[in-house]
């Protein structure tokens, strides 16, 4: 079970440079542990700023974000690849920094490699990988130990099929073990994740309890079955041509 913790944005500031204008405006908002947090807005509003607070990534200019547990997950949108390792002397050493050390580094090393079908990529310098590739190794980093934070920019950005249906099982497990997730979607992608709470940022100012997508009157609701493989492919592309994606449910066996 992960360290998990309450995280409070308490009145948060944030400008890039003092004659900037602000970035966000005075956020006040809780991350309850095992909960999963979707940060909507458009491009620009300010959700990769919220995150990078979130994470710490960035500090507040004004107030302060309180309570971040000890062992925090943070995915940028884009994976920084222009670095001289591979793969593995990577995540050997972001295991080394999470204080994982001989067999239990190369065990949970193993795990997200074969996981996240990066075997054929583990000798490969990081400049090598195509964007989706990187993507992959950075999620791998975020996860070698359970955090209790999860922070994913733009997550499905450049990930194949495969991995982008490991998304949602990712969030799951992470909430499960009672750590909490920060995650921005921009392409509303998020109705994979069942029970998800949505904040949106508008203009720098951060809206939290935004309700999930009602259909109107004059809406006709279709019950549609997909492959499971193919399921994420067909919600972008209904999002895409701007049908709501109101609940996604998997009937068991
Ligand atoms: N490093 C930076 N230096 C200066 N300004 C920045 C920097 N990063 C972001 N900004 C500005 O801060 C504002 C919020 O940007 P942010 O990247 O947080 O938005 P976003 O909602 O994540 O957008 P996107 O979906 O395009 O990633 C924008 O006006 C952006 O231009």
């Amino acid at each position: 079970m992960c360290k998990a913790a309450r995280v409070r944005f308490d009145q948060t500031w944030f400008r890039y440079a003092r004659r900037a204008g602000w970035a966000l405006t005075e956020v006040n908002a809780t991350v309850d542990p095992g909960a999963t947090v979707v940060v909507l807005g458009r491009n620009g509003a300010g959700k990769s700023t919220l995150l990078q607070l979130a994470a710490g990534v960035l500090e507040p200019v004004r107030g302060a974000v309180l309570d971040r547990p000890p062992v925090v997950g943070w995915v940028p949108e884009r994976f920084p690849a222009d670095q001289p390792f591979t793969t593995e002397q990577y995540l050997t050493a972001m295991a080394a920094l999470r204080g994982l050390r001989g067999s239990r580094s190369r065990s949970e090393i193993d795990q997200w490699v074969e996981r996240l079908g990066l075997g054929e990529h583990r000798h490969l310098r990081l400049g090598a990988l195509s964007k989706g590739t990187a993507q992959k190794v950075g999620l791998a980093q975020a996860l070698l130990v359970p955090p209790g934070l999860l922070v994913l920019d733009e997550p499905w950005e450049g990930l194949d099929s495969a991995a982008r249906t490991l998304v949602p099982q990712i969030v799951a497990e992470v909430t499960r073990a009672g750590g909490a997730v920060l995650i921005s979607d921009h392409r509303g992608e998020i109705a994979s994740l069942p029970g998800a709470i949505r904040w949106s940022v508008q203009n720098g100012t951060v809206v939290t309890g935004v309700p999930a997508p009602e259909p109107a009157p004059e809406d006709v609701i279709l019950e549609l079955a997909v492959a499971r493989a193919e399921a994420d492919q067909v919600m972008a592309r209904l999002s895409a041509e701007g049908h709501r994606i109101l609940r996604v449910r998997e009937e068991r066996a």
